[in-house]
């Protein structure tokens, strides 16, 4: 038996999650549940952005060796040594002009000067090879995490899910498509300050001491300690902005994305004063959101201003005090004036390394918000991974021989809603191929949501389901919803969909075929060639009502075993439907078929009836009179008088 959607040890979610905090996180369940979540620069941030990293760093056989993003990583590193290197010589130009200049050395000078052109030139490439180098880097990470987010987030039943079940996870979409990427260039601004500053740091501390004593790196040690620790009292409550801004702007985004869906109800509605209104709403949110970001910044910028000017004038702090303590009293104008231009190119430097990495605080504040977004989303997605179902979904037949017969079973089977509403109670029924099935019943007691269970997409609360499974390549079940899906692509892709028409052999001869059947012929004229790539446009190229018989396309191209269908002739005319509905009994699937509509119901011979009060009865067409109007009354309007009669 296989168990439904259990956890999969192989899923790449897994190399997210193992951590018992981030766990603790994923499962509300598992832990008291959080008053309010934090989004801020603590330990929580740290352990996401570790794995992050782990993931960044991680190959295709697992070991760092492997991963694709060590070569930019190195490369982007052993640039920034290089150009740091070239910095020191750069720094030093002063300082040389002086002692030739000072001790009028004509032949020192022009060495001078040409060392320093070709320094300065070497500099500049070097800055925009490292430039060049941290944006494929800033491309790589984005590939990385938003391929790995794809393959998890992008898959069986998991859109649906986080979307259905996880309301706290705000504009998924939004976290893949935009917050990876702002993660991936706040990620190549710190990269370099926080991974070559340290090393820069300890050999610049080591010069300071040498021209200026112990006192110099004491007293820029002592200045950068005040100011990291100013700076991160001020960073804390911006993480917490940044995120709310970003849902904002998510917010405001999918309001747009909406408008654009739905522009032609609004305008039959009239709603567009409504919508103006609701957008602005949206827009002063975001932009009050964004206005508390950069309130909280201006006091951060100031801090960083007065650390970086307040720093200059330290540097000639540090060496006025060995020159007036007179450390220096035997040396010629010239060599002191070396000796201060070295000292205050080594102070400043200093300062402005530890400084650059007070600067990465705004930075680091962002990175903290980002990585909160990303994170979130893998967590739910975890969750849903870790679902443990408390219904046992059975494919009886897997690897099962041609003769045993598939069919669709429940066995006391209780749904419930995810509002927890009970919609359908101990439900025992057989669905066996060749017994076509009617599902009736009133507007919300559960009709659709017995297919979201068929399908897997709801959990059920108790019970035990049986399901076929595909056999020498039929599926064994074909869904068409009420609203088709369709894919951006050809004709070809659209009747081949889920597959991609590449994957697959379909003549141009058995489109037509199919057209012809779903009475959709006319449909060849609409597009150049039957590859001729479509996107948004087959919305507009096709009705509801063709949108809904092309789906039927698919249907018959796939020749499932039990095609399933959720008012999928809602918009089909009469004559139509009951065709297509026709072609299908003969094509040998086998219908269950939530409907509104009784006109074909001589068609099906089982008959699934909802009370709309947890209660669903079968009936077979056997024993009632299939042609009598009152079971329109009986089956399609009130079910329940049946079994009074
Ligand atoms: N995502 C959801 N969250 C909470 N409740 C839901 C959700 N989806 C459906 N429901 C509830 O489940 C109930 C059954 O919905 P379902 O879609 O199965 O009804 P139905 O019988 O197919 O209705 P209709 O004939 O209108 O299509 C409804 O009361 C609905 O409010």
């Amino acid at each position: 038996m296989e168990q439904f959607q259990t956890a999969s040890s192989t899923s790449p979610v897994d190399d997210y999650m193992s951590d018992p905090l981030l766990e603790r996180q994923a499962h509300p369940s598992a832990a008291p549940p959080p008053q309010e979540k934090s989004h801020s620069f603590d330990r929580l941030f740290l352990k996401r952005l570790g794995r992050l990293l782990r993931l960044l760093f991680k190959g295709t056989d697992g070991s760092i060796l492997k991963s694709s993003i060590l070569l930019p990583y190195s490369i982007f590193l052993l640039l920034s040594c290089g150009v740091e290197v070239i910095v020191w010589f750069v720094g030093l130009i002063p300082s040389r002009f002086y002692a030739v200049l000072g001790s009028l050395d004509v032949e020192g000078y022009w060495k001078v000067l040409f060392q320093s052109l070709g320094f300065v030139f070497l500099v500049a490439v070097g800055k925009s090879l490292q430039t060049f180098s941290s944006k494929i880097l800033a491309l790589q990470i984005r590939r990385i995490l938003t391929e790995h987010i794809q393959a998890c987030y992008v898959k069986p039943k998991t859109i649906y899910r986080v979307l259905l079940f996880h309301e706290d996870i705000d504009n998924p979409d939004q976290r893949i498509t935009q917050d990876i990427d702002r993660f991936a260039e706040a990620a190549r601004d710190i990269v370099e300050p926080l991974v070559i500053t340290p090393a820069l740091i300890v050999y610049y501390t080591w010069k300071c001491w040498d021209v200026g004593g112990y006192l110099g790196p004491l007293f820029i040690y002592s200045y950068f300690i005040v100011g990291s620790v100013i700076s991160s009292y001020l960073i804390k409550p911006i993480v917490e902005l940044v995120f709310r801004k970003e849902s904002c702007e998510g917010d405001f985004r999918y309001l747009h994305v909406r408008l654009r869906e739905y522009a032609e109800s609004v305008a039959f509605s009239r709603g567009e004063k409504e919508e103006q209104i609701r957008a602005d709403r949206s827009l002063n949110t975001l932009l009050g959101a964004q206005r508390k970001v950069i309130n909280r910044e201006l006091p951060l910028e100031a801090v960083k201003q007065i650390h970086s000017y307040f720093g200059s004038i330290l540097s000639y702090i540090i060496i006025s005090i060995p020159i007036l303590a007179g450390k220096y009293d035997t040396s010629d104008p010239s060599k002191i004036s070396e000796i201060i231009s070295k000292n205050t190119f080594i102070s400043m430097y200093l300062l402005w390394k530890f400084s650059s990495i007070i600067e990465q605080a705004t930075k680091l504040s962002d990175l903290a918000g980002y990585t909160a977004r990303i994170s979130e989303l893998f967590e739910a997605i975890n969750v849903i991974d870790n679902d443990l179902e408390n219904v046992e979904i059975d494919y009886p037949y897997q690897d099962g021989s041609p003769e045993s017969e598939p069919f669709i079973a429940f066995d006391k089977v209780t749904i419930a809603s995810p509002s927890k509403k009970i919609l359908i109670s101990d439900f025992t029924a057989r669905f066996y191929t060749g017994n076509h099935v009617l599902i009736t019943g009133p507007n919300g007691s559960g009709k659709s949501s017995m297919l979201r269970v068929i399908a897997g997409l709801w959990p059920c609360t108790k019970g035990h389901i049986q399901l076929p499974s595909n056999h020498n390549g039929q599926k064994s079940m074909y869904f068409l919803p009420q609203s088709s899906y369709l894919t951006f692509g050809s004709l070809r892709d659209q009747i081949t969909y889920p597959n991609l028409a590449s994957n697959t052999e379909i003549s141009d001869e058995d489109i037509r075929a199919l057209l012809k059947k779903t009475r959709l012929s006319h449909v060849e004229d609409l597009v150049d060639s039957f590859d001729t790539q479509y996107g948004n446009e087959w919305y507009k190229m096709l009705s509801p009502g063709e949108q809904q018989r092309l789906a039927f396309c698919r249907a018959f191209y796939w020749k499932p075993t039990f095609l399933i269908m959720d008012e999928a002739t809602s918009a089909i005319d009469e004559s139509t439907q009951s065709h297509l509905l026709q072609m299908v009994h003969e094509s040998g699937s086998t219908m269950i078929c939530v409907s509104h509509n009784s006109s074909t119901r001589n068609l099906f011979d089982t008959f699934v009836t909802f009370n709309g009060n947890g209660e669903c009865r079968v009936s077979h067409s056997q024993d009632i009179d299939i042609n009598d109007d009152a079971l329109d009354k009986a089956v399609l309007r009130d079910p329940w008088s049946l079994s009074d009669e």
